[in-house]
């Protein structure tokens, strides 16, 4: 039972399909803790604040180091050595995934939320259906007017220029947040990516359709379970935990001049199985290409050259025919609207 061992993780990996028994039950301070599936944590103050939070990790399988920093976390509010006050989700995006230590089992579970679910029936399928439903449910039941999160945590594949770094997803013209962004930095993550067209990841769905504080946080690169540095993640850590526990946040001391944001210039699919990049397998993340430069070809059919100095981010020439092979990015158009 998660009552007595106190530890989420080791409870999914030992039930990563069906949970044993689901739990309810309360700490000390009052604080409501639910188990109701696999990987999935709702836990609830008795005097919340008015801020609803949603934290993921483990979308990706393999990607272990934010599982074990939110695990973590999970543990101290379960101690009662972290005190909660705002509504909170944990969500263990794939767990079967993560007992096999895979990205994924079938199909990449982050490109089937916004509904796109609905279009096949693997285990990921139905798991982004379960997700999306927790989701909702968790905000609604908040209810409206409340400060709404959502942070999916998750690690690169490739070594990177820039370590740590966020996906704002696209927000359709509402202003990007600059307290959201400080806060990001003063967990580490001092690299933004505004993104600006609709997808199907989960950061975009609790943005889309919950105007939730939403991101994809790229918290460094993956390792296995266990040989990950938890100095690397602790400033999010220790940032995610004063959220939690709704002290201050210290953005006033956030230093701007370290922050780098970037707008999505080129989203570039995979359509073929003759597409190729033309540089080499372990090109890092943030690596520039010239005005000009020949990024991919597909099929013999589509080229993708750089229409301005432009930086790679999350090639992946191994993707299923119709996915996204890879994000170029820009520096930040003067006519981004912030608040
Ligand atoms: O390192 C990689 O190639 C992938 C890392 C990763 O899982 N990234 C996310 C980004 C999601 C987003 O664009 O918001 C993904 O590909 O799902
Ligand atoms: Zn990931």
């Amino acid at each position: 039972m998660l009552q007595d061992n106190k530890d989420l993780l080791v409870h999914t990996l030992a039930h990563p399909h069906h949970l044993p028994q689901t739990e309810t039950f309360t700490l000390a301070d009052g604080t409501k803790v639910q188990l109701p599936d696999v990987g999935v944590m709702i836990i609830e103050p008795s005097r919340p604040t008015e801020q609803d939070v949603v934290l993921s990790a483990g979308v990706h399988g393999n990607e272990t180091g934010p599982i074990e920093m939110l695990n973590e976390l999970v543990g101290a509010l379960l101690d009662g050595s972290l005190p909660l006050r705002s509504r909170l989700l944990v969500l263990l995006g794939n767990p079967p995934a993560m007992v096999a230590g895979k990205r994924e089992l079938e199909v990449n579970l982050n490109r089937l939320f916004s509904g796109a679910h609905q279009q096949g029936d693997t285990a990921e399928h139905h798991r982004a259906a379960l997700l999306e439903r927790y989701v909702r449910d968790f905000f609604e039941a908040g209810g409206e007017g409340r400060a709404r999160y959502h942070y999916d945590l998750h690690t690169a594949i490739r070594d990177s220029r820039r370590e740590k770094f966020a996906i704002y997803p696209f927000r359709h013209g509402r202003p990007w947040r600059w307290q959201q962004i400080d806060f990001l930095a003063s967990g580490g993550v001092e690299t933004i990516l505004l993104s600006h067209s609709a997808t199907t990841t989960f950061s975009y769905f609790s943005s889309n359709e919950f105007g939730a504080d939403a991101f994809t946080v790229e918290l460094g690169k993956v390792h296995p379970f266990g040989e990950n540095d938890p100095a690397r993640l602790a400033a999010m850590k220790q940032q995610l935990a004063r959220l939690l526990a709704a002290q201050p946040l210290g953005l006033e001391q956030v230093d701007r001049s370290r922050i780098t944001v970037f707008d999505v210039a080129q989203v570039i699919n995979k359509h073929s199985d003759d597409f190729a990049f033309t540089f080499a397998d372990d090109e890092a993340n943030f690596t520039p290409f010239p005005r000009g430069h020949l990024l991919a070809t597909d099929g013999g059919k589509a080229h993708y050259v750089v229409a301005e100095e432009e930086a790679i981010v999350f090639p992946n020439a191994r993707v299923a025919n119709g996915q996204r092979a890879l994000l170029t990015v820009v520096p930040v158009g003067s006519d981004q609207p912030f608040e």
